[in-house]
């Protein structure tokens, strides 16, 4: 197991409801180092609110406990919203599902590439615009001076996926947070963005925390894969091992994995809530 990152022990989110809080996230406790960990589970088992716990992004009704989550040495549970705004964007980067709703329709590619570096750096203009066209052309978009000059509209689903992960990395973060970033896109372009995540994660030596609930996918790309069921762990294996998982909750996951004829459709709900 790489050196960890990114630390969380015994994480609990809960939610205010008419019998009384809710734990959607349930006392968890995991690490990330420089890999591929995959946080996997069933629609509403929690993953989302974990990555959203660790971005400090949780709904204002939310309240988030735990022993400890820490980042790089810092204890992410004192950090006043200026020091979540030092870190996000900078150590810590966040690819959303749909690059329809993460980049903004009113401006070009290029500023909003740019934007992490407008912040958090002092590079000039020029010297801004070529390190995002090179991220560009990192993440393989063709012609990154024409792509740069466009506006979002002018993207199809994959090449939005592209600049996101491009803005995302520019300044080069620690870790990424991936919340299902490819569910939008077809089996093909989902194929080339995870593993285009999976070499840039190596070259740059970061650490990706992979949120999906597609297990056979999660088996090929990920390192590690921590299976979370009802906002608990229910069991935490090699991605390699996935076939042969142990927890017959996991089985099931791995038995229901998307086929060419139900991948689109969601995943059976085990159990939720009980
Ligand atoms: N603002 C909110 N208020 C109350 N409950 C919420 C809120 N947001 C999420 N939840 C609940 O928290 C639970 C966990 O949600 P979460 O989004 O983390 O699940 P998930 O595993 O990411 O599922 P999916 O794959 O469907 O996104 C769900 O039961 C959800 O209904």
């Amino acid at each position: 197991m790489a050196e960890a990152l990114l630390t969380v022990e015994d994480l609990s989110v809960s939610f205010p409801s008419g019998a009384g809080p809710v734990r959607v996230v349930d006392g968890i406790d995991f690490t990330v180092g420089r890999e591929i960990v995959a946080l996997v589970g069933e629609s509403g088992s929690g993953k989302s609110m974990t990555g959203r716990a660790i971005m400090g992004l949780l709904p204002r009704t939310a309240t988030v406990q735990a022993k400890r989550l820490s980042f790089d040495e810092r204890n992410l549970l004192s950090l006043a919203p200026s020091g979540w705004n030092a870190l996000r964007g900078k150590d810590i980067g966040l690819v959303l599902q749909d690059p329809k709703y993460s980049l903004n329709p009113a401006h070009k590619v290029g500023r909003q590439v740019e934007e992490t570096l407008l912040l958090h750096t002092r590079l000039s203009a020029a010297e801004r615009r070529e390190r995002a066209l090179d991220m560009l052309d990192m993440v393989g978009l063709p012609d990154p001076a024409r792509v740069y000059s466009s506006y979002p509209a002018a993207l199809s689903g994959g090449m939005g996926q592209r600049v996101m992960i491009a803005a995302m990395l520019i300044n080069r973060p620690k870790l990424l947070i991936a919340d299902e970033p490819t569910s939008a896109l077809d089996r093909e372009l989902q194929n080339q963005i995870l593993a285009l995540l999976r070499s840039l994660t190596e070259q740059f030596g970061m650490g990706l925390l992979l949120i999906s609930h597609d297990l056979q996918q999660v088996s090929r790309f990920a390192d590690r894969v921590i299976v979370l069921r009802s906002g608990r762990i229910d069991e935490e294996l090699a991605a390699a091992d996935l076939a042969n998982a142990q927890s017959d909750y996991t089985r099931a996951l791995w038995a229901a994995r998307p086929s060419a004829e139900t991948y689109g459709t969601r995943l059976p709900v085990y159990g939720v809530g009980t």
